[in-house]
C-alpha cells in the first residue's frame, strides 16, 4: 500500500455474523469483479453517506441476503489495510432475525460450524472478528498466591473456577519460574475440569510444559520473542498502557490484548488512570478484541463495552471474598 491510500480516511463497512441454532455462522462467497473476489466473508458492506451504523448493517442484510428485524449486538470496531484500502469494520454478532438467508446479488451462502471455517479461505484480518467472536467478556487474573494465605487463595480460586468465568491469567510475580511452574501444573487441570482457559505469563516452553492455553505477555516480551508458534485455539494476549503499545501488539499478531489502567488500582498504585474517554482514545481502532483493565468488575462489563472494549479484565473484580 503507498502512501497516498494510507492517508486516506477508512471507509465504515458494516458486517453481521448472523449464528443460528446450531452455532453455526453464516459466510457468503464474494463475486467475480469484487475486490477479494473468491475469497468468504461475513455479510455486509460499506455505509452510504452518513447513516447511523446500525442502519447501514439493516440495509446491508437486507439488500445482499433478504433478513430483516435483526437482533444483535455490536462486538467489535475495528480498521485494517489488507485489502486495496482502508477500511473499519463495525462487526456485529445477530442471533435471531426474520426471513431464510438467500443470495440475492448471486453469492453463494453456506452456513459453517467453527471447526468448518477453517476449510474457508476467508478474508484478510477474519481472524480478529473471530477471537471478538469467541472471547469471553470476562477476563479474570489471580491474585499472587505467594502473597496470601495458600488455602484461603485456593478455596477463592475454586469459587472463581465455578463462577462462570471461562478465560483467566495465573498471575504470580513474587515467585520464580521453577515455583510458578509448580503452581500453573496445580491449578490448570483443575481450570480444565472446569472448562476454565488458562493464560501463563512466562516463557513458551512452561506454557508448553503445563499444557497451559497460551501465553499472556508484556509487549517488551512480544517485541524481543516474536509470536510464538502456538498451537490451534492457543492465545497470546498483551499487556498494553497506550495507543503504541495496542499498534504493536496487533502488528506482532497478538489475539487480544489488556489496556489498563481505566481508574485506580490498589495492585498498580503508582499508574496514572486513563478514565474512560482516556481509555477509548487509546484503543482507537487497533484491529485485535481489548479488556479494559484497573478497578473494574461485572458492573462496569456495558460501560466498556460502550468503549469498544471486548470485556472487563480484572484481579479483584472477579475474586472471590475471602470466608476465613
Ligand atoms: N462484508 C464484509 N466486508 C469485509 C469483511 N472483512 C473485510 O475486510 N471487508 C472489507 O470491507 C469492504 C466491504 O465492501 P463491499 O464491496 O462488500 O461493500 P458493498 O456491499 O457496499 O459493495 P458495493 O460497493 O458493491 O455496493 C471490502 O473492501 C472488504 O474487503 C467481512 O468480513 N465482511
Amino acid at each position: 500500500m503507498d502512501s497516498a491510500q494510507s492517508a486516506k480516511p477508512p471507509i465504515d463497512i458494516a458486517v453481521g455474523i448472523l449464528v443460528d441454532a446450531r452455532h453455526r455462522l453464516l459466510i457468503a462467497q464474494r463475486r467475480p469483479g469484487t475486490p477479494g473476489a473468491g475469497f468468504w466473508e461475513f455479510p455486509g458492506g460499506k455505509r452510504e453517506g452518513d447513516e447511523p451504523m446500525a442502519d447501514c448493517l439493516a440495509r446491508e442484510l437486507a439488500e445482499e441476503i433478504g433478513v430483516r428485524d435483526c437482533q444483535g449486538e455490536t462486538i467489535i470496531r475495528f480498521a485494517h489495510a489488507k485489502g486495496e484500502r482502508p477500511v473499519r469494520l463495525h462487526v456485529s454478532r445477530i442471533d435471531a432475525w426474520q426471513g431464510e438467508p438467500e443470495g440475492l446479488e448471486g453469492q453463494e451462502l453456506t452456513w459453517v460450524s467453527r471447526e468448518e471455517l477453517r476449510d474457508y479461505t476467508l478474508l484478510p484480518a477474519t481472524d480478529v472478528i473471530l477471537n471478538a467472536l469467541d472471547l469471553p467478556d470476562r477476563y479474570a487474573i489471580t491474585p499472587a498466591r505467594s502473597a496470601a494465605e495458600p488455602d484461603a487463595w485456593q478455596a477463592q480460586f475454586d469459587v472463581l473456577l465455578g463462577s462462570g468465568i471461562t478465560l483467566l491469567r495465573l498471575r504470580d510475580q513474587g515467585i520464580d519460574d521453577a515455583a510458578y511452574q509448580a503452581l500453573a501444573s496445580e491449578v490448570i487441570p483443575a481450570a480444565h475440569a472446569q472448562g476454565v482457559r488458562v493464560l501463563v505469563d512466562r516463557s513458551f516452553e512452561l506454557c508448553r510444559a503445563v499444557g497451559a492455553d497460551g501465553l499472556h505477555w508484556s509487549v517488551a516480551r512480544l517485541l524481543q520473542k516474536g509470536r510464538p508458534n502456538l498451537g490451534p485455539g492457543q492465545l497470546l494476549a498483551v499487556s498494553a498502557h497506550t495507543d503504541r503499545d495496542l499498534a504493536m501488539a496487533a502488528d506482532r499478531g497478538a489475539d487480544f490484548a489488556v489496556l489498563s489502567p481505566v481508574a485506580a488500582t490498589a495492585t498498580h498504585p503508582g499508574a496514572v488512570p486513563l478514565g474512560w474517554d482516556g481509555w477509548a482514545a487509546a484503543r482507537g481502532d487497533h484491529a485485535l478484541p481489548v479488556y479494559a483493565l484497573g478497578g473494574l468488575g461485572s458492573d462496569d462489563l456495558d460501560v466498556a463495552a460502550r468503549h469498544n472494549a471486548q470485556g472487563v479484565a480484572a484481579i479483584r473484580g472477579f475474586w472471590p471474598a475471602s470466608r476465613v
